[in-house]
């Protein structure tokens, strides 16, 4: 052997000595390939020892192979991780498409695998990921460990674009790819990420915990480089389609204006959904289908400072069937929203509404509303969480307050056992009432006589993370907080029941829909409010916020608090009422008070709902000659609903 030849394979075995493989081996493996290259080390040498490495990494596995088929002999003590602990990536690349791996080379299969292996943080995890002790608060982050007994990897192929829906529009302005698994429909994306590979597996890891592995599978897909896979939540894909967040739309738009020169990342299948994703499945729910009257993605960022004023006027054929001016207001919210939200299609002579756009809650005057950062404690935070808490291997103290579990799958809808113990407890069955030992409402009208109390709902809480919680802005626990995303418009109803709220897209069931902001007003506020308004056959639109009423003996007055949208407030004010059956509920959400007396109201989808149909909330309305007691005045209901609760109709 001529010294350059030593000098190379000297080389040789330094390059392959990270990879864990003695001289004797390279020594050996160059033996042999060398004949067959031709006698060429520039081709062995190719591509930092390619051709090398694959060859070892073969060699290996065959002579694995051939040591597993040898009948064992005793037990032996290993340092290796335990068999049950998952190797994700192995177990999951095989089975990637109809372009199967077994019709590859085996060199290929095998640099594959340690490309997967060199990169997988999770796979070096899983021996010695531990779960934490601490059963309440759990830091994001913190890796776990699966058992690959749970584990049932379905078989994925790729889905032909002609037979999704939509699709099309989409796929020739993105990377997005679905796919289909044996299990289940899954969804596929190559979007954009400006995480490294190591953080999306490691936050899909933690998101899915120790059950939802199961169908992890990371796929392979031609253009796509597997080494930037991240998984998705199969049961979120059809509901993302329509479902878009404010962040997501925000890095949807930038990804289209080509702002930010974020990395491409790979394909994804499997049982998680982080919220990348949701960012790309949002991408496709903005591009798909682009309506008119929805505010493109890109704009969102420059909403501009508007002042509420009909801008245009135009000659139209209105729902009256005469020829009238229609008055269009291109974002009511006059800036205060991210998104912009017009009014259409009034008549010329319908009153445009008279009322200040607020985005939150502003206490009018005597109303106490605490928000101390002393007054939320370690219990009511998470104080050791980072990133996403939403990916905890275990929920952290911000779960505590509903009953240890977020109410928040991820992607931003809301869990469907949450939404359903809500909806069942305010619809059809007997609503739970609980009752005041001294009702402010009753007091408010002079009567001081206990009992006098006629119940209020009881309800269950939504927290979310806040300030002084150590998570990102990004957290999935944080929605509400994070305003208005959805497409909405202000429109005249045409059975008479005023403006009303319309849906621009399609809406997901459990989906976050806007809250319900005004002034904050007391019980004696109210009180005066509504003598006034009555005399002048006037509604407020108030909403009640009685939650923890009942858990005072005597609650002081300026704790016994109301939303009032009358005068100032979001676009949640134009939102009409449907008895029994309406597609919105209204949930109570504890962000910055951990004290109910104050709490944000915000309304979710009850079901799927379609492009363009009228959103509505249950007011809770007594119709009837009852009525005096509420502090919301009854009308004739318009609802429609086959459940209406006004007999007098
Ligand atoms: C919170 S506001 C809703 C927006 C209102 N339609 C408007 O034009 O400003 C409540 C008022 O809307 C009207 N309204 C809401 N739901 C109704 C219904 N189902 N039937 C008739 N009127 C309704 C009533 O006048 C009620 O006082």
């Amino acid at each position: 052997m001529s010294a350059k030849e030593r000098k190379q394979e000297a080389d040789a075995c330094k390059a392959m000595k990270p990879f864990g493989f003695t001289q004797l081996q390279v020594k050996s493996a160059i033996k042999e390939l060398l004949p067959l290259y031709g006698g060429s080390w520039e081709l062995i040498k190719d591509s930092k020892y390619e051709v090398l490495l694959e060859f070892l990494l073969s060699k290996n596995e065959e002579e694995d192979k051939v040591a597993k088929s040898k009948p064992k002999v005793g037990k032996k003590c290993s340092t290796e991780a335990p068999k049950n602990m998952v190797e994700v990536l192995p177990l999951a690349l095989p089975a990637i498409s109809s372009d199967s791996e077994d019709s590859q080379p085996l060199l290929r299969r095998s640099r594959r695998r340690q490309q997967t292996d060199k990169s997988n943080p999770v796979m070096m995890q899983t021996s010695v990921g531990k779960v934490q002790d601490n059963e309440n608060e759990r830091p994001c982050g913190s890796q776990c460990s699966f058992n690959a007994e749970d584990m049932e990897i379905p078989l994925v192929r790729l889905l032909p674009w002609h037979q999704i829906e939509k699709a099309s529009a989409f796929k020739k302005k993105s990377n997005l790819q679905l796919v289909e698994s044996t299990v289940e429909r899954v969804g596929c994306v190559a979007g954009q990420s400006s995480k490294s590979f190591g953080e999306e597996i490691a936050e899909s890891t933690q998101l899915h915990g120790r059950n939802a592995v199961n169908d992890a599978k990371l796929l392979s897909h031609e253009g796509y480089e597997e080494d930037k896979c991240k998984k998705v939540d199969s049961s979120q894909i059809d509901k993302l389609f329509c479902h878009k967040r404010k962040r997501s739309l925000r890095s949807a738009s930038r990804q289209e204006k080509g702002k930010t020169p974020l990395k491409p990342h790979g394909v994804v299948v499997g049982g998680g959904l982080t919220s990348d994703l949701g960012t790309a499945i949002s991408c496709l729910a903005t591009i798909v289908e682009p309506k008119k009257e929805q505010i493109p993605a890109s704009e969102l960022d420059e909403v501009p400072l508007a002042v509420v004023h009909p801008e245009t006027v135009e000659k139209q054929t209105s729902a009256c069937g005469t020829i009238k001016a229609i008055p269009y207001v291109e974002d009511v919210c006059k800036g205060e929203e991210r998104v912009k939200i017009p009014l259409v299609n009034g008549c010329a002579d319908e009153e445009l509404p008279d009322f200040l756009y607020i985005s939150q809650n502003f206490v009018y005057d005597k109303a106490y509303v605490n928000f101390t950062l002393a007054s939320i404690t370690d219990r009511d935070c998470c104080t050791r969480c980072f990133k996403d808490c939403l990916t905890c291997c275990m929920p952290c103290a911000c779960a505590n307050r509903t009953g240890g579990e977020f109410v928040y799958a991820p992607g931003g809808l809301l869990k469907d056992s949450f939404l359903e113990e809500i909806i069942s407890s305010q619809r059809f069955k007997r609503p739970k009432l609980i009752f005041c030992r001294d009702c402010p409402l009753e007091r408010s009208k002079g009567k001081y006589e206990p009992k006098s109390c006629k119940g209020h709902l009881e309800r269950n809480f939504i927290k979310e993370c806040w300030s002084k919680c150590r998570c990102s802005k990004q957290c999935g626990n944080r929605v509400v907080q994070c305003g208005i995303s959805v497409a909405l418009q202000v429109f005249q109803t045409p059975e008479g029941k005023g403006w009303g709220v319309q849906t621009v897209n399609d809406l997901p069931r459990g989906a976050f829909v806007s809250e319900y902001v005004g002034e904050i007003i007391t019980n004696a506020e109210m009180h005066e409010r509504n003598i006034q308004s009555r005399s002048g056959n006037k509604h407020i639109y108030l909403v009640p916020l009685d939650a923890d009423w009942y858990t005072e003996g005597i609650l002081e007055d300026e704790k016994a608090l109301y939303l009032d949208g009358t005068l100032y407030g979001n676009v949640a004010r134009f939102i009409n009422h449907r008895c029994c059956d309406a597609n919105l509920v209204g949930i109570p959400v504890e962000i910055e008070s951990p004290d109910h007396h104050y709490y944000r109201f915000a309304f979710f989808t009850t079901r799927e709902i379609a492009a363009m149909e009228e959103l509505t909330w249950d007011y809770g309305i007594e119709f009837g000659e009852q009525d005096h007691h509420q502090p919301v005045q009854a009308f004739k209901c318009l609802c429609g609903s086959s459940f209406c609760r006004d007999i007098n109709r």
